[in-house]
């Protein structure tokens, strides 16, 4: 099985995992190989050497033994030939094959290594994290057993370098150099991973001399030029610059996004009220629903244990195999995530139960939305309105939105509305339900809602949009909506209010 676009996804990553465990098994046995053949060489090796004291010592004496003799003529005639096929021969070269064609199949690509990167900036960012932090695991004050290493760090901080976020590159290389111990990563990081320790200085200084910061360039190459003969030739380089700072503080502002609403996320909730809920349909005065009112206005609740456990593994079973990446141009607000769309019979005892939280009609809209996020996705400030091209005449805009969390996520992936200062944590089998037009059939810029990025966990949504037009015979006071065109220019003048 093979997915593409491995970093957007948690569930549809642990494939990797199986990969790598294949290579390693490959590996495993190709280092046993090897190890045979080293083991049959040495026993040979010994056998000759035992007898070559006193060969070496008197030839002619050696070969004057009738016994030593004929078994130097044997064994130079027919042993040495054995051991020079056995010197030809390359073990485990099926499984060099079989990592060779693992990862010309399904080797992680240039973008996935990017879409993870980019996560791990992204968390940095929206969660002002310390890169000297987050390479020890200690994320928000959760410490993990789970690090980086040098080359990770550099990735990173080479990643920063390329997108000008100077501030990040430098934080990213010193945690990469303060990680660096040669006696440990020396050799393999060099004859291995052809890793340059002069390439992470000179990446490093250069955007320290950039920045005007020449004095901490000189100070950190002088205690480390004797590693290497290009740190000397470059220690020399940055002196001959002069050891006065000039610093140059005008970092290019590194945010990509607008973080506020993911770093101020409240812990406790409002508990504006909560009951049970049991007049909308005779299944309720069976089993009453639990809903909590987040906001009046514009109404917002949260049912809580709204989905089955049941309901909850088929839909994620269902829908792994046809998760895929939201295609960039339409989703600008999706970053590592991926979506699948899955269809439940009218009928259906979910559908009939959102029938029950809204009070609305599902015939239309049958549909489901499934999301399964990747390394620290999120999914940018927006609202859930339809642009005006995407409406069809039958349906129009969402009117509500009724969105299922799937499973507690360990850490982050919290749900904001930022103008509502409003926090929801994902809980397994609540549902958040709100409607995204008034009662005019506008749009409402304060539902502007954002998922923050997952830190830790695999977050799982399941999304229903209940659309205007088939509602207009359960909602009571209708109004012909005035045919504004909802663009993506109102969510950021929304933002910037
Ligand atoms: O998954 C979330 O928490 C938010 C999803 C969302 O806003 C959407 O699908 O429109
Ligand atoms: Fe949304």
């Amino acid at each position: 099985e093979m997915t593409i676009d491995s970093a957007k996804s948690i569930a549809g990553m642990k494939w990797l995992v199986d990969m790598e465990g294949f290579f390693i098994s490959e590996m495993e046995s190709y280092t046993a190989a090897l190890k045979n053949k080293i083991d049959e060489i040495e026993s040979f090796l010994q056998e000759v050497q035992s007898k070559r004291e006193i060969s070496r010592r008197n030839p002619e004496e050696f070969v004057a033994h009738p016994l030593n003799a004929f078994s130097l003529i044997r064994r130079l005639h027919e042993d040495w030939t054995q051991i020079e096929l056995l010197m030809l021969n390359q073990p485990g070269l099926e499984n060099l094959e079989s990592i060779e064609n693992g990862l010309d199949v399904a080797q992680p690509t240039d973008e996935d290594l990017n879409d993870a990167i980019n996560g791990i900036i992204s968390l940095q960012e929206f969660y002002n994290l310390q890169p000297s932090d987050i390479a020890k695991g200690l994320l928000m004050g959760q410490q993990y057993n789970a690090s980086l290493t040098t080359l990770n760090c550099m990735a990173l901080a080479n990643a920063c370098q390329s997108y000008n976020f100077d501030k990040y590159a430098l934080k990213w290389y010193k945690t990469a150099v303060e990680l660096y111990d040669d006696d440990r990563d020396g050799l393999i990081y060099r004859e291995v991973f052809g890793f340059s320790l002069s390439d992470l200085y000179k990446n490093y200084t250069s955007v320290l001399i950039r920045k005007g910061f020449r004095k901490t360039a000189f100070n950190l190459l002088r205690d480390v030029a004797d590693l290497d003969a290009n740190l000397w030739t470059l220690r020399k380089d940055v002196y001959e610059m002069g050891k006065i700072d000039v610093p140059d503080p005008t970092f290019t502002k590194s945010t990509w996004f607008d973080v506020t609403g993911c770093l101020r996320v409240s812990h406790t909730r409002k508990n504006l009220s909560c009951h049970y809920e049991k007049h909308t349909s005779d299944l309720l005065r069976i089993a009453p629903l639990k809903v909590e009112t987040l906001s009046l206005k514009p109404h917002i609740v949260l049912y809580h244990d709204v989905i089955y456990d049941s309901e909850i593994s088929k839909v994620k079973n269902i829908s792994l195999p046809s998760l895929k990446s939201p295609l960039r141009i339409l989703h600008a607000e999706d970053h590592n995530l991926k979506l699948a769309k899955i269809s439940e019979d009218y009928h259906s005892p979910l559908n009939l139960r959102i029938k029950d939280m809204t009070g609305e009609d599902v015939k239309e809209d049958t549909d489901f939305q499934i999301d399964n996020y990747g390394i620290c996705g999120f999914r940018y400030y927006h609202t859930d309105n339809l642009e005006s091209q995407d409406q069809t005449a039958e349906l129009g805009d969402r009117l509500t939105s009724i969105m299922f969390f799937m499973n507690d996520v360990a850490q982050g992936g919290a749900f904001v509305f930022l103008h509502l200062n409003l926090t929801i944590w994902p809980q397994k089998g609540s549902a958040l339900v709100w409607r995204n037009l008034d009662h005019r059939m506008q749009p409402n810029e304060d539902l502007l809602h954002a998922s923050c990025p997952v830190i830790v966990g695999s977050k799982w949504t399941l999304t229903k949009w209940l659309h205007e037009r088939p509602q207009m015979f359960s909602r009571p006071c209708k109004k012909m909506r005035k045919s504004k065109s909802h663009d993506q220019s109102m969510k950021f003048k929304a933002l910037n209010k």
